[in-house]
């Protein structure tokens, strides 16, 4: 007895990390900063333990986030791949950079506030999923049952609407997509017909911030009067004013689900929410755990948009999912440019998520290039809750060594991502403008 249960024990001690920066392909998709750049940054993480099993995460690839994750990668090695808890004490041993943070919104990735605890969450939430992987394909587990079980089989994701060039500006290396231009409401009716065509989306969310508030609301009338009664998302990055934001929550109100960060910092958002019927969603004023009580106690958001990266994981966000069920808020998911490994971390915790009522965000079909060997794909806009062991997906090697091999040959101006310095290709006085912009 004694016997077997010994040999039936794994050893899942870490004996490696492996940081793979790669730069991925991003069509010129259009926001309040500026434009995305040809290629992006991010990190795919792998960890492999003694027993010979890897598990695989993704994080954000820019140098601030490169520069805390090989120490932090040094500090895992010799832990077990199953102490999850013991991330945050690693996490609390690396030091971040002071220029790195501020407690002003970063402005490249229109994701809140930049605290050193942020950036150290960023880098752990991809060990944690890759660590759950590894576990998770040593007990013959998916990650949804690690995280205590699914509670239903599919997640909801909507259809992620950009203004957007139909092509890089000239002269300006970058892979060629098939989505076309989309810079008035025909054109982006005519994108959401593509991306219900090709994906099966019924809801739809449009990044704003980027048009005149009038040409804003025009296109999200378009897409009501071409999809009746379809969910619909405005959301221009804390763009406006809050008066601005009340003539649009005015103007759309019969057919907005939510109006996303229409302006910027609690206090605003507060001020809006107490004059309109309009539900207001965050990803931007609720971005750590420090924020929250402020927001709920001035009701100041009414959904919460998650995000596992700099939230730090898949455990974190059942805990906010559980915080936000506690206060009456509504929890759903945000999403920066990202790859299939981060698409199925997110749909094993979306899957756990009790009151999830919204579709989740996914940058996911913008993306032409992937890691693995098999894409993600959505049915009538949802992805199946993979049952396998650990994520359900597999790291295509040499994918990853091409999409490597360009962020070697980068010299350096893609390896961080500027929406702005991007846009200057275009327009060579452009300046990410001051908000409110309108
Ligand atoms: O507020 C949001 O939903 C985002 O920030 C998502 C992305 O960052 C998006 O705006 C982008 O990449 O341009
Ligand atoms: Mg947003």
């Amino acid at each position: 007895m004694w016997g077997d249960a010994v040999a039936r024990t794994r050893d899942l001690t870490i004996t490696e990390v492996r940081l793979t920066p790669i730069l991925i392909a991003d069509p010129p998709l259009l926001n309040t900063q500026g434009v995305h750049q040809p290629y992006t940054p991010r990190l795919i993480v792998e960890v492999a333990t003694a027993d010979g099993t890897t598990g695989v995460g993704e994080t954000y690839g820019d140098t601030k986030y490169l520069d805390l994750a090989r120490p932090f990668a040094n500090k895992l090695v010799g832990r077990q791949v199953s102490d999850l808890n013991g991330l945050f004490t690693v996490a609390d041993e690396v030091a971040v950079d002071a220029s790195r943070v501020s407690d002003q919104v970063d402005v490249g990735g229109l994701r809140g506030v930049q605290t050193a605890d942020k950036l150290r969450l960023s880098v752990l939430s991809a060990f944690e999923v890759a660590c759950l992987d590894a576990l998770g394909k040593a007990l013959g587990l998916p990650v949804h049952a690690l995280l205590g079980g699914k509670v239903r089989d599919a997640v909801e994701y909507s259809a992620y609407l950009f203004y957007k060039w139909a092509d890089h500006p000239e002269g300006v290396a970058g892979e060629k997509d098939d989505w076309g231009a989309a810079v008035d409401p025909a054109g982006v009716v005519e994108q959401a017909r593509r991306f219900t065509e090709r994906h099966g989306f019924t809801s739809f969310k449009l990044k704003g911030g980027v048009f005149p508030p009038d040409e804003e609301i025009a296109a999200v009338r378009a897409l009501a009067e071409a999809f009746p009664g379809h969910p619909l998302r405005l959301d221009p990055n804390g763009a406006w004013s809050v008066e601005t934001s009340l003539k649009v929550a005015e103007e759309l109100r019969d057919v907005l689900e939510y109006l996303e960060d229409p302006t910027l910092g609690t206090p605003g958002m507060a001020e809006v929410a107490a004059a309109t019927d309009v539900p207001l969603a965050t990803n931007m004023c609720v971005t750590t755990f420090a924020e929250i009580k402020e927001a709920f106690t001035r009701n100041a958001v009414q959904v919460v948009l998650s995000d596992h990266h700099y939230w730090g994981g898949l455990r974190n966000t059942q805990q906010l999912a559980a915080i936000c069920r506690t206060f009456g808020v509504g929890v759903s998911m945000h999403s920066n440019t990202h790859l299939g490994i981060s698409l199925a971390a997110m749909t094993h915790v979306a899957a756990t998520v009790p009151d999830l009522h919204h579709a989740c965000d996914s940058h996911y079909p913008w993306q032409s290039e992937d890691v693995l060997t098999d894409r993600l794909t959505f049915t009538d806009g949802r992805i199946t809750v993979p049952d396998t062991p650990g994520l359900g997906v597999e790291l295509d090697r040499d994918r990853l060594q091409f999409l490597h091999q360009r962020w070697q040959d980068d010299d350096g101006t893609l390896r961080d991502r500027d929406d702005e310095a991007a846009m200057r290709a275009a327009h060579p006085d452009w300046t990410t403008p001051q908000v409110p912009r309108w």
